[in-house]
């Protein structure tokens, strides 16, 4: 099935007030948001050639590296870890109270010097684990992370366009993901055995932050995003594009107006695949809650308390393990 197609070219560059290409754009990205929540990206500045590297680099790291390697990378309790960075095996991932079966690294934007430790066991104020196989991988993951915050810094000026914002509204997004705790996960799905039905390669869930921007290998039907009335539609990759979603922070936002929409992995098949999601996300102490314009929008009452970003992320990271 097709999702819509955005091109980000006319928020590439900031412009002192909006140009007609801007708000077409924008009237665009307002329509895909609310009827699916998902949305394939274009024309967002990063090369194809870097795209390609970093995906084929991602699955050689999960098909080759040594053992060693891996059980070096884990992710680990304190004192040795932090118990969110780092490599997880296959199995170890849950959702939905069921193993996704996947094995992924998890690297988040550096522990912020200024902010108090967020729980007393230390979770998610350890180093990063940068893998060594293939040689070149660390640094076009940390590259991609810099060319991911400069994407979403441009979607959120697009999303401040399509949800009408005021200036003062629009300062205080823009304030609010000035130091986004972005995400960046590695995932390696093997094939589902052809047996298990019933099993999953990631379980149905939405998002935690802001906007979700997904590279992942072209295989089609893997990913599966769930429509308004309930059914399942099979997303089939276009190439060079982002696949773009809502995430919990952005509903939250737009007071329910834009909802983070519900999404499944069924890798079935022969091929390896992987996935290198980077989520844009709030500050880790930005307070979220519904905007005026959006509230005003949406029956003129708030559906939604205010949350600290982190708060809402610990407790997703707390139900994401099996130990
Ligand atoms: N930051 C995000 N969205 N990470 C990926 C979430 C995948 C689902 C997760 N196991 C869960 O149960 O929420
Ligand atoms: O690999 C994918 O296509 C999606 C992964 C995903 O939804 C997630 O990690 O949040
Ligand atoms: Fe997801």
């Amino acid at each position: 099935m097709s999702l819509p197609t955005i091109s980000l070219v006319p928020f590439l560059t900031p412009t002192p007030s909006p140009t007609p290409a801007q708000l077409e754009t924008a009237s665009a990205l307002r329509q895909a948001c609310i009827s699916y929540g998902f949305f394939h990206l274009t024309d967002h500045a990063i090369p194809l050639t870097f795209l390609s590297s970093l995906l084929s680099r991602t699955a050689e790291f999960f098909q080759t590296a040594p053992a060693a390697e891996k059980q070096a990378l884990k992710r680990l309790p304190p004192p040795l870890g932090d118990n969110a960075r780092g490599y997880q095996r296959l199995g170890e991932n849950i959702t939905g109270g069921q193993a996704d079966w996947q094995e992924a690294i998890d690297f988040y934007r550096p522990w912020p010097a200024h902010l108090p430790p967020p729980t007393s066991d230390a979770l998610l104020t350890g180093p990063n684990l940068y893998p060594h196989t293939p040689a070149t991988l660390a640094e076009l993951l940390r590259e991609y992370v810099d060319r991911c915050l400069d994407l979403g810094a441009a979607l959120v000026r697009a999303v401040a366009l399509a949800l009408d914002l005021t200036p003062e509204e629009t300062a205080s997004l823009h304030a609010a993901t000035s130091e986004s705790f972005w995400v960046l996960r590695m995932i390696g799905y093997p094939p589902l055995p052809p047996s298990s039905a019933s099993s999953s390669s990631c379980g149905a869930h939405t998002d935690y932050g802001l906007l979700t921007l997904l590279l992942a290998s072209p295989v089609p039907d893997s990913l599966l995003v769930q429509s308004r009335d309930g059914t399942w539609l099979p997303v089939t990759p276009v190439e060079g594009a982002f696949v773009v979603n809502i995430g919990d922070m952005l509903e939250r936002l737009t007071n329910g107006e834009w909802k983070s929409t519900v999404h499944r992995v069924e890798h079935r098949g022969a091929s390896y695949r992987v996935s290198c999601p980077f989520f844009f996300e709030p500050n880790f102490d930005a307070r979220i809650e519904p905007l005026p314009t959006c509230v005003a929008r949406t029956g003129g009452v708030a559906k939604y308390e205010a949350v600290e970003y982190g708060a809402h992320l610990v407790g997703k990271i707390r139900g994401n393990f099996y130990d």
